[in-house]
């Protein structure tokens, strides 16, 4: 068994217990395990949770840098049964099981690389499981910028991809898109308030197919429509 050197970080730090139930569970179920913590922690499958390193921080939590309008749609969806709010870690290994043993990683999300609030992209999703409907509320920071004043086009496909994505895997499990399609029709103001709202539309053999429209939060303006096609259960660690 080859120890990364996080691993090694890891075991001096836990006493090793959790690192190497992980890579143990890894090697003989060949990836299975990693893709049932998967589904385990978006709930469309049982499967094991394994140890408990730490509590990374859940970013999608209000912070100052939110404006009115990002904490109104906040709340207004905290209020609401229907759906339920997700966190969000700046590694995918946390979203394992939200308390990953593998910690000191020196990856990063791309939409969390940033450590300070507010200038990048500030975003919390909820999941609506009856509807299979993902919204993400985005708030593009300052050095998102494309146009002088506005969201550069990849960051705007960025988040719908995450967004898109994310209701891929809560609703199916372990995905990759294969397919993104964007039609950018409004050019988004750094600062303000969106809904990026997408809906997985169907499961065609390993295929999953999804819609997304990104308008503005009070719906006066739609940003960008988009459809994408994503491959599901591709082991992806
Ligand atoms: C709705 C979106 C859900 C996405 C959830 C994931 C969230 C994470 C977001 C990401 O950022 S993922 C990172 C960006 N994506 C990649 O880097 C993916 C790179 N591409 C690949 O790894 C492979 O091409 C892929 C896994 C997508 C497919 O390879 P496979 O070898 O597993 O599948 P295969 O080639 O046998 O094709 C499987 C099916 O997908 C179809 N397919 C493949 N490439 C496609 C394509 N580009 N567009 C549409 N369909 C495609 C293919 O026709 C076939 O359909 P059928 O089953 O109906 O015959």
């Amino acid at each position: 068994m080859v120890l990364e050197d996080a691993d090694k970080e890891d075991i001096a730090r836990t006493g090793g217990t959790g690192t190497m139930l992980y890579r143990l569970a890894r090697i003989i179920q060949g990836g299975a395990a990693v893709c049932r913590q998967i589904t385990a922690n978006t709930g469309v499958r049982s499967g094991r949770h394994l140890s408990v390193a730490c509590q990374p921080r859940d970013y999608a939590l209000p912070n100052s840098t939110w404006n009115p309008d990002t904490k109104r749609m906040y709340e207004q969806l905290c209020r609401d049964p229907s759906w339920r709010r997700l966190p969000s870690y700046n590694t995918t290994v946390h979203h394992l099981d939200g308390t990953s043993p593998v910690v000191n990683r020196k990856t990063r999300l791309f939409t969390r690389n940033i450590d300070q609030d507010g200038v990048g992209f500030e975003y919390c999703m909820f999941y609506n499981k009856a509807e299979k409907r993902t919204v993400c509320i985005f708030q593009p920071g300052p050095y998102l910028e494309g146009p002088i004043g506005y969201t550069h086009g990849g960051c705007i496909a960025t988040i719908i991809d995450a967004t898109v994505g994310t209701g891929a895997v809560y609703t199916y499990g372990a995905a990759m898109t294969a397919n993104l399609n964007i039609d950018y029709r409004n050019p988004i103001p750094l600062g303000s308030t969106v809904i990026v709202d997408s809906r997985v539309e169907k499961l065609d053999g390993r295929k999953v197919y999804a819609s997304c429209q990104v308008r503005s939060h009070d719906d006066a303006v739609l940003h960008n429509e988009a459809t994408g096609e994503g491959c599901w259960e591709i082991f992806i660690l």
